[in-house]
């Protein structure tokens, strides 16, 4: 049963408490309280998902980030050193659902070579592309778009799940002078820019439709999907929002190690604190997961001592390793009028568009604003890059970059569209810390976003790579002036530009990450229990050792379904 108030709870000792309703945490309860026998407390510092109308509708999803808004931790990171200083917003989702209820709703996998990387960095081949495979399946159901258009050609049935939890699905509303275009760059080009049948096979590598968790015309969360009414009315789980978990309390030792016996959360003006007589499990995501350590007094002696908090355990990588994408976008002009502005900048047509979802749940508001195709591309093998870095990509078939195809330029007067370019294998890496021994101050966070000189080169590559592309014949005539004149610009000013524009992936993980059970740095073992703690586990974004070439909902949801069953295997 899902609970606005904790006064209304009926019990605050369960077999499981969940830290964090979010992406994996809503997955780790639904999959748990299959077992009637077992009982499980979600504890949720945001509001309810239920009714919020920008997460409900996919072409309203960028209005999250439009200003500080109710859902959202509002963070900002910490200056950038490597975008001349500035300090960028930074968004995490603070609803049920977690970013899974906010973010941009694009479906990817990233690719085989991301998760046999993965099992090499663990010692575990259970997180293999070919062991972790059914878990896609099992998390997925795949849906037809809310359009019902002839999608023959646009993906591959053959890979994907029908029976999960979350919907996934192409594109509901077309922009087919734009579509038509980019796959005639994919015929025109296809050195450059193949035509890939299926993003998610494993094999990114190319261009193609973009599919985004969303079903019926609705984004599909793991609130919407793993909370549906048939899980939250289960007798064994509640889910307690408005619930700030401030730290792990009760320390007990357990066969030589120490173990929390309790979570300690706010709700209103008071503190509470819920006991786990089985497990504690931190979902809270790379922000929230690595700051509950630290002030639980897990995480670097040192530092924990500089600040009063009592250590329990010196885990020096608690927090550290941080890894994220970094975004540019790269927009033109267009002399066309079919793009999102058409509707975004025509009031009528808002309301039409608004109006036709309401009754039917078509038409553009089933749009999410994040692209209708995706490019996965490598740098050249003599890229300026590898002069400064070797290769950080898994293998040759992950990608450098990510190339989101935008019709729209977001917020910008008339007509446009926009190449976001990521750099999605970067050699930076960044931290989660916390700054005092007030657990509920914002901790700092500092992604590192082009602190590697090898991602700012890269990232300067990638430019001429979406150059190329919207250089094809397919987009003369269509093509106007580009907003930022890169071409225009030598080498230095155009990584000046760079610097001063780059915006968060949004897609941080490895902050709690996995290590061999045996390894000296690492925050968990490759089962996800916390090394050398009793009874506490994390699962959630923030234990994958290196982010993934690809949007990271797919992957997170992948790691709660198998961090489940481990759970599961530990206790029957
Ligand atoms: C703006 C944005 C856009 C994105 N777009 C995409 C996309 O298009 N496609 C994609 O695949 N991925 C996308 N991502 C990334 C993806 O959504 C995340 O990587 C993934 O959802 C993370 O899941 P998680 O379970 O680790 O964390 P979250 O989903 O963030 O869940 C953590 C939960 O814990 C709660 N919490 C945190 N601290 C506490 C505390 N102290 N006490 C109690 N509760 C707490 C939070 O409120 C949150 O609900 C996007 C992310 C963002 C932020």
């Amino acid at each position: 049963k899902l609970y606005e108030d904790v006064a209304d709870l009926p019990r605050l000792q369960y077999d499981y408490v969940v830290v964090g309703g979010g992406t994996a945490g809503n997955v780790v309860a639904n999959r748990l309280t299959e077992n009637p026998d077992v009982s499980v407390l979600v504890l949720e510092a945001g509001v309810s998902n239920e009714g919020v109308l920008i997460s409900e509708v996919p072409f309203l999803g960028n209005d999250f980030f439009a200003s500080i808004n109710p859902y959202s931790w509002n963070y900002t990171t910490t200056p950038q050193t490597g975008l001349n200083g500035r300090a960028i917003s930074y968004a995490r989702a603070y609803l049920l659902g977690g970013c899974s209820s906010h973010n941009g709703m694009v479906y990817t996998r990233g690719a085989q070579d991301d998760f046999d990387r993965y099992a090499n960095l663990t010692g575990d081949e259970g997180w293999s592309w070919n062991q972790i495979f059914p878990y896609f399946l099992k998390n997925e159901k795949w849906t037809p778009p809310a359009d019902q258009h002839d999608t023959h050609g646009q993906f591959n049935p053959g890979i994907h799940g029908t029976a999960g939890p979350i919907s996934v699905s192409l594109s509901g509303f077309q922009w087919p002078d734009f579509q038509r275009r980019i796959i005639q760059t994919t015929e025109e080009l296809p050195d450059d820019f193949p035509f890939n049948l299926d993003m998610n096979s494993g094999q990114p590598l190319g261009v193609g439709w973009v599919q985004s968790t969303i079903g019926h015309g609705e984004r599909s969360s793991s609130a919407t999907g793993y909370l549906a009414p048939d899980f939250i009315q289960r007798p064994n789980l509640d889910v307690l929002l408005h619930a700030q978990v401030s730290k792990l309390v009760n320390v007990t030792q357990h066969q030589g190690k120490p173990s929390f016996g309790g979570v300690q959360f706010r709700s209103g003006a008071s503190l509470f604190v819920a006991e786990a007589s089985k497990e504690i499990i931190l979902s809270a995501g790379s922000i929230g997961t690595p700051q509950i350590l630290l002030n639980s007094g897990v995480g670097d002696h040192n530092a924990l001592h500089a600040l009063g908090i009592p250590t329990v355990l010196d885990l020096p990588s608690v927090g550290q390793n941080a890894s994220d994408h970094s975004y540019f976008g790269l927009t033109w002009a267009v002399n066309s009028d079919d793009t999102i502005e058409s509707i975004t900048q025509n009031a009528t047509r808002f309301n039409e568009a608004s109006e036709q979802w309401n009754t039917s749940r078509t038409g553009p508001f089933v749009f999410p604003q994040t692209g209708t195709h995706a490019g996965w591309l490598r740098l050249s093998q003599d890229s300026p890059a590898f002069d400064v870095h070797a290769d950080p990509s898994p293998g040759p078939g992950a990608p450098h970059f990510e190339l989101l195809l935008l019709p729209s330029g977001q917020d910008l007067p008339g007509n446009f569209v926009t190449a976001l370019l990521a750099m999605v294998s970067p050699v930076s890496r960044g931290s989660v810390t916390v700054s005092s021994d007030d657990p509920f101050a914002d901790p700092l966070i500092d992604p590192g976003y082009l602190a590697s000189e090898f991602d700012a080169i890269a990232l300067r590559e990638g430019v001429k790579l979406a150059q190329k592309f919207f250089n094809a014949s397919a987009w003369h005539g269509y093509l106007g002036a580009p907003t930022i004149n890169l071409a225009a610009m030598n080498a230095t000013e155009q990584m000046a530009t760079l610097r001063a524009n780059v915006a968060s992936g949004s897609h941080t993980v490895g902050t709690a990450s996995m290590s061999p059970r045996d390894a000296t740095y690492g925050v968990v073992n490759p089962d996800l229990t916390v090394k050398g703690i009793a009874g506490l586990r994390v699962i959630d974004a923030s234990v994958l050792p290196i982010v993934p070439g690809a949007h990271t909902q797919a992957a997170t949801y992948v790691v709660a379904e198998r961090g489940a069953d481990l759970v599961k295997q530990l206790w029957t």
